[in-house]
Order: C-alpha cells, then structure tokens, then sequence
C-alpha cells in the first residue's frame, strides 16, 4: 500500500491546512482498508479566508487581457498532458473507474484547457448601428467576480477543468470545492494550476465537506456566483440560496437518460451502446443509460445478447489493466443500489442478472456490485423514474416509435438520451421532440465532446450549459456601450425617440 498523500488547501498561493488542523481521510473503493489520501475538513474561516484572496485577485486578474489568460491555461493542458498517466492512476485509486476511462477524465481536462484558451483570443462581442448619428454602439463580455466551484467525484479532473478554465480565461477568480470522496485528485489538479504560474489568489481550494465547506461558500456573501454540479437534492438547497442572496448559479445535477433500441436498429452496435452507457464508469456517470426502450420485435433477442456480454463484463480495481467495471464509490451509495433491488422486486420487476453486493474473493475489500439487468420493467415504477447511479439498467419494452419517444420523456430528468434506428426520418423526429439536453443518433448516451454544450434540461438544469462557447455565458455579463463622438450634448440623443 502507498503512503497516503498529505493534501491541503491552496489559498492565495499557499498549502494550508484547516485553521482547526481537523482532517478527513479519502479511501480506495476497491480496497477500503487503503487511505489514498488525509485532507483539511475545512470550515467557514477557511472558505472566508479563501473568498477574500480570491476577492483580491480578482482586481488585478480581471484586468490582464484575456489572451494573456488563456496562456496561462494552454500552460495548464501542456502540463496535465505531461502528468496525464500519474493523474490517471491516482483518478483510479481514488474514483475506482477503470483506468483507460480515467485517462479520459484527464483528458477531458487537456481537451478543455486547449479549447478554454482558444477562447482568450475570441470572447466575442458585438457592433451594432445606433440610432443616432456620431454614435458607436457594442457590447463587451464582463468576468461576473468571485466564482465557488462545488463538483462531485465520479469526473474529479474533467469536471473542475470544465467550470475553472472558462472561468478564469473569462477574468473571473475561483474557489474549488471538491468532492470529500476525491481530494488527492484535486489537489493533483491544483497543483498543476499553481506549477502553470497563476498569480496568488486567481485559483483557490478549499477541501471539506459539503454540509461545512460546501455549505459556507454557498452562503458567503462575497461570493458572486456559484457553478455546482451534483445531485438534484444538493443542487436544489444551492439554487434556494443563491436566489436568497443574489448570487449567479449554475447548475448541473441527475439525469434517467434513456437508449432507445428501435426493431430496425443494427443491433450489435445498439449493443455495445448500451453496455458501456449502462455499466461504463460502473453507471456512476450523469449520463449514463438508466433506461433501455426496446421494440417489442427485438426485445427478446437484444436482451438476450445484453445478458451475455454482461456476464462477461470483469469487475476488479480500476489500475488493473484488465477490469472493465471498477467498484461503486464507498459504502454508502454501495447500499443505496442494493436498496434498489429490493424496490424493483417489490414493483414487479425480475432481476435478470446481478442484483448483489459481491461478497468473494478480493472484491469484498471493496465496494463491488454485480453489473444489473432488470427486466419487466413498467415507466411508472420507481426504478423506471428515480436516479441509481450504479451499475443498473431497467428493460421497458415498448411496441412504437411515438410510444418510446414518450416513455423517454416521462422523466422529471432531461440531460442525455439516445436512439438507434437507421431511418432518417425517425432519427430527425427524435432530434426534435427528445425533451433532453444531449441527443445520440445510433451511439450511447455517454461521450460528451467539451466544444460543445453540456447540460439538461427539466430538473437535470437550470438553463445553463457547461463546456462549448455556452461556458461563456455562465461565467461572464454582457455589458452594452455606447460611444458618443459628436463633440456635443443634443437633446435628441438623450431621448432619441422624441
Ligand atoms: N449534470 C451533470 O453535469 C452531472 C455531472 C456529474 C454528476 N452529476 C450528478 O451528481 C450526482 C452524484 O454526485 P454527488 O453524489 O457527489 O452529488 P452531491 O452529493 O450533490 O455532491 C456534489 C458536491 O456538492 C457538495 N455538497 C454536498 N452538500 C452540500 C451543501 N449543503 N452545500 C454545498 N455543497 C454541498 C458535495 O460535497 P461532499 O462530497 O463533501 O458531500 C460535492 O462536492 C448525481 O446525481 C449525478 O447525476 C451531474
Ligand atoms: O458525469 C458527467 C460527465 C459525463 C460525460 O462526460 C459523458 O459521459 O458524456
């Protein structure tokens, strides 16, 4: 086993650790008798003390020109390239996802980095005519300030590369607040952050825990806008209060994203959707498939082909080369799926293979879960309408292709969805009438590329979009200006419509 790493909080240039010295510990999901890392449980005097460097910082980092920005995070993506494999592999100690899927995660980030800075040279504004002769009219992107960065664990480098890079290309300052189940990872980030030589103060972190942590950047008053992704439930309290006190926030929280399976599909690759949307990242993933929608004419012979491949599938720790599905995060979400079992049984639906904690061998030193297939499942029970987040997916078969679309959308969720057909026409009905944020035609719900929008919509969302130009919005006002160059005050341009 490895020394775990002593991580701290990063704040206007400095490690630090919680003023209280109180710390937490991080464990291996795969073996939870293995520490990976102890990290600050930092409380509101460490989040104040990061709010004002950040506060700080932002005078000056606002005003170096945004290409000048970008360079720093160009910097940032030469340099995780460069430590990519090292990240990869802490991401799978810490997170439990396999480790080919944890070189993604960085690589996601490198993708960010690379487009974040392209940025720098664009943020756009616009011209425009004035009404009034001698006037020049435009509009300009403005940084909003102070940004708290509050991310969940199963994406711990891409998800803070996707909130932080745009942010700070766009002349804001941040704070990151990451999950208390990845800190090494974070710290690793950071670290990379501080070696591509930001000033003190532009890029913060604070570890903890959300209740404590969390909780107080969210309620800070000098916080001026908060991009959150997480759980709807955690997603709802960080809305309720940033309306109460006037913050900007952006929110990316579940999703019950659906593959459709139509009976003209090519069914091996519907397939191999399906497996790695459902099982890939063991489900912990927003956009997992939760929901396969199969014609009734290929039910039967898709099921059959999915229970095969499935009870193919290797479960093992995710730096083994050879493990296809990694351990669920820790104990606690480890029972909320086997609690689920007891549900789907209770409404009627058949658990065709999985359904079990894995209690053999080397994987009881984890927190491992059979990868799940249940069947008969109806659009009404609640393991048809409520996020699992694991390694389970629910059959629903369906006899249309208006009665799929529909199910699909039967979901308080909307962030990712998927169908395979090869008729065009259904696969353009399906573009328009699919009520999600991100639409497949004939490839998984999963595989999200960062120039373009990222996001849902219904209760997945609040109107925002991470990653693409969208990013640009969240993390920037517009502001109008008007240039006056007549040399003289008339009435007629101050109420020009007289
Ligand atoms: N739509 C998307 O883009 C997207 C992407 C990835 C994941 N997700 C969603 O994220 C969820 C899984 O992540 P999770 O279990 O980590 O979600 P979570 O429990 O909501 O936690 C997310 C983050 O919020 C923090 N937090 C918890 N309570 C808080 C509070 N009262 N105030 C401020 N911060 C608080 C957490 O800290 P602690 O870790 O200390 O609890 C963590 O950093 C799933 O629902 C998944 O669908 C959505
Ligand atoms: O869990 C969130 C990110 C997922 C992603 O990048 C994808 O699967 O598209």
């Amino acid at each position: 086993m490895k020394t775990p790493l002593n991580c701290q909080n990063y704040i206007n240039g400095q490690w630090l650790n919680a003023a209280t010295e109180t710390t937490l510990n991080s464990h291996n999901p795969a073996n939870k008798s293995e520490i990976v890392a102890t990290f600050p449980r930092s409380q509101a005097d460490d989040t104040d003390r990061a709010v004002t460097a950040a506060r700080q910082a932002y005078g000056s980092w606002r005003k170096v020109p945004a290409p000048a920005r970008a360079e720093y995070i160009f910097r940032v993506g030469e340099l995780l390239l460069q430590h990519k494999e090292e990240l990869a592999q802490l991401i799978s100690r810490e997170m439990g996802k396999p480790i080919t899927e944890a070189r993604g995660d960085v690589q996601e980030g490198v993708d960010c980095a690379f487009y974040s800075a392209g940025e720098g040279r664009r943020l756009f504004g616009q011209t425009t005519p004035s009404e009034m002769p001698n006037k020049f009219a435009m509009t300009v992107r403005m940084p909003i300030g102070v940004c708290a960065l509050i991310t969940p664990w199963n994406f711990p480098v891409a998800i803070p590369c996707w909130k932080a890079m745009p942010a700070l290309v766009c002349g804001n300052t941040v704070i990151l607040k990451p999950a208390e189940d990845t800190p090494a990872c974070a710290t690793k980030l950071i670290e990379i952050f501080a070696a591509a030589g930001l000033p003190p103060g532009v890029i913060n972190l604070v570890h903890g825990v959300g209740e404590e942590a969390g909780k107080a950047l969210v309620e800070h008053p000098n916080i001026d806008l908060v991009s959150f992704t997480g759980s709807s439930a955690t997603g709802a309290y960080v809305g309720e209060t940033c309306g109460r006190t006037h913050k900007r926030v952006c929110l990316e929280m579940g999703g019950k994203n659906a593959q459709v399976v139509m009976e003209d599909a090519d069914l091996e690759l519907a397939l191999d959707g399906a497996l790695w949307g459902a099982f890939g990242t063991t489900g912990q993933r927003c956009t997992a498939t939760s929901r396969l929608i199969l014609h009734r004419d290929i039910k039967e012979k898709f099921t059959t082909m999915l229970r095969e491949r499935t009870s193919q599938l290797r479960l093992g720790a995710g730096t083994e080369p050879e493990t296809d599905i990694g351990p669920i995060i820790n104990n606690r979400q480890l029972q909320r799926v086997h609690e689920y079992m007891n549900i789907a049984r209770e409404e009627g639906a058949k658990i065709l293979i999985g359904g079990e904690i894995v209690t053999e061998g080397q994987l009881k030193q984890g927190y491992f879960f059979q990868p799940t297939i249940l069947d008969n499942v109806t659009p009404q029970m609640r393991v048809a309408r409520e996020e699992i987040f694991g390694p389970v997916v629910a059959l629903i078969e369906v006899s249309t292709f208006e009665e799929a679309i529909a199910i699909l959308n039967d979901t308080k969720y909307g962030l990712s969805s998927s169908v395979y057909t090869r008729d065009i026409n259904r696969a353009f009905v399906a573009m328009r009438d699919i009520e999600v944020g991100i639409t497949y035609i004939n490839g998984p719900t999963i595989g999200a590329e960062v120039h373009l929008p990222f996001g849902g919509v219904k209760q997945t969302g609040n109107g925002h979009r991470e990653a693409g130009t969208t990013a640009l919005d969240v993390f920037t006002e517009w502001k109008s200006v008007y240039v006056d160059f007549s040399g003289s005050l008339q009435r007629a341009q101050i109420d020009n419509r007289s």
